[in-house]
């Protein structure tokens, strides 16, 4: 693992307070970050409004690395209270984080959410949680967060990822790992980007994964996009067995590139770092929770990207399990 320092883009103190009063005062208007349809739509509002400058920082990634942080947004770390013990008692806690998140993840595209994540919420609290300390989901601690696609059984997935830091006293790492820093054999290569084995539902799916109505369809894990390759990977959900000796190779010398290129990204607060989750497979380190309110806290918002062209056009005719996702304005 490197420690490659992400590319950086500083927000100066001007476009700092556009956001920050946009957020305040919508968070004034409505009293909640819980999204109603009024919310959604007073956000698109005010992000289509935004100065060239911000609107000029949410340009898609721009380099090879599939992502970038946004430095410079205030976080008071007395007022944010205490960080919740688990997304189910979050609530509004740090809701104006929640609405500047909300109204970043509009500016780039449109905000995603899920029926079965979350109660629905547009923007997640990872924290972790008593009693999860070993799961694969954001809400572990104890135990290595394996690199992944976020949503990677998903056709309607995310094409942005953004990860916003409300705490992080030990500075505790996001991994991400950049398909285009890879190298790989042509052969591996026509390999992987064959549809042989299916993305199961990952834990955070409960109802997804009890989804029996169809079979569950093989896709490839790589997909020659027009500017490059592209991935979808999720190793802990792939039943790898289930694929003959020469696959098995190549996907295992996919997962070790993908080592190999792996950064390790600490987040401060008030920082927000965005990843393409078609160019970037991202993790977490493993650490001890605290369990005292000084835990690592961060916001979590998924963005998809109308007229991407960066997937295989058969992942239209698959069922996802039974999962929707809902996209925060239509499209
Ligand atoms: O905790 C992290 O840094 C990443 C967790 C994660 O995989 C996610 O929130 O999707
Ligand atoms: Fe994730």
């Amino acid at each position: 693992m490197s420690t490659a320092a992400a590319p950086v883009r500083q927000l100066d103190a001007r476009t700092v307070g556009e956001l920050r009063d946009a957020a305040e005062e919508l968070l004034a208007e409505f009293g909640t970050s819980a999204t109603s349809p009024e919310l959604l739509a007073r956000v698109r509002e005010v992000a289509t409004g935004f100065s060239a400058a911000l609107r000029h920082h949410c340009r898609p990634v721009d380099t090879a690395d599939g992502l970038f942080v946004l430095r410079g947004l205030p976080v008071d770390d007395a007022a944010a209270g205490p960080t919740p013990t688990s997304w189910a008692t979050a609530g509004d806690s740090g809701a104006v984080h929640d609405i500047v998140l909300l109204l970043l993840a509009t500016a780039m595209g449109n905000p995603l959410a899920w029926e079965g994540q979350q109660d629905g919420r547009f923007v997640h609290n990872i924290v972790p949680s008593p009693g999860h300390e070993h799961a694969q989901t954001g809400a572990s601690s104890t135990v290595l967060l394996s690199p992944h696609t976020e949503d990677a059984f998903h056709p309607g997935r995310a094409h942005l990822l953004m990860l916003g830091c409300m705490r992080n006293p030990d500075g505790i790492a996001t991994t991400a790992a950049s398909i285009r820093r890879t190298r790989l054999a042509d052969p591996d290569v026509e390999l992987l980007t064959r549809p042989v084995l299916p993305i199961l539902p990952d834990d955070a799916y409960e109802a997804a994964q009890g989804y029996t109505a169809e079979a569950p369809p093989a896709v490839p894990a790589l997909f020659a996009a027009e500017d490059g390759l592209t991935l979808r990977y999720d190793p802990a959900y792939t039943p790898l067995t289930d694929a003959d000796p020469a696959y098995r190779a190549a996907y295992d010398r996919l997962s070790d590139e993908l080592a190999r290129v792996s950064v390790a990204v600490s987040l401060d607060p008030g920082e927000v770092l965005v990843v393409d989750n078609d160019l970037v497979v991202h993790g977490r380190v493993p650490f001890r929770a605290r369990y005292d309110g000084t835990d690592r806290w961060l916001k979590r918002a998924s963005v998809r990207v109308p007229g991407r062209r960066t997937r295989p056009a058969a992942e239209a005719g698959e069922h996802g399990y039974g999962q929707a996702a809902l996209e925060a304005h239509a499209s």
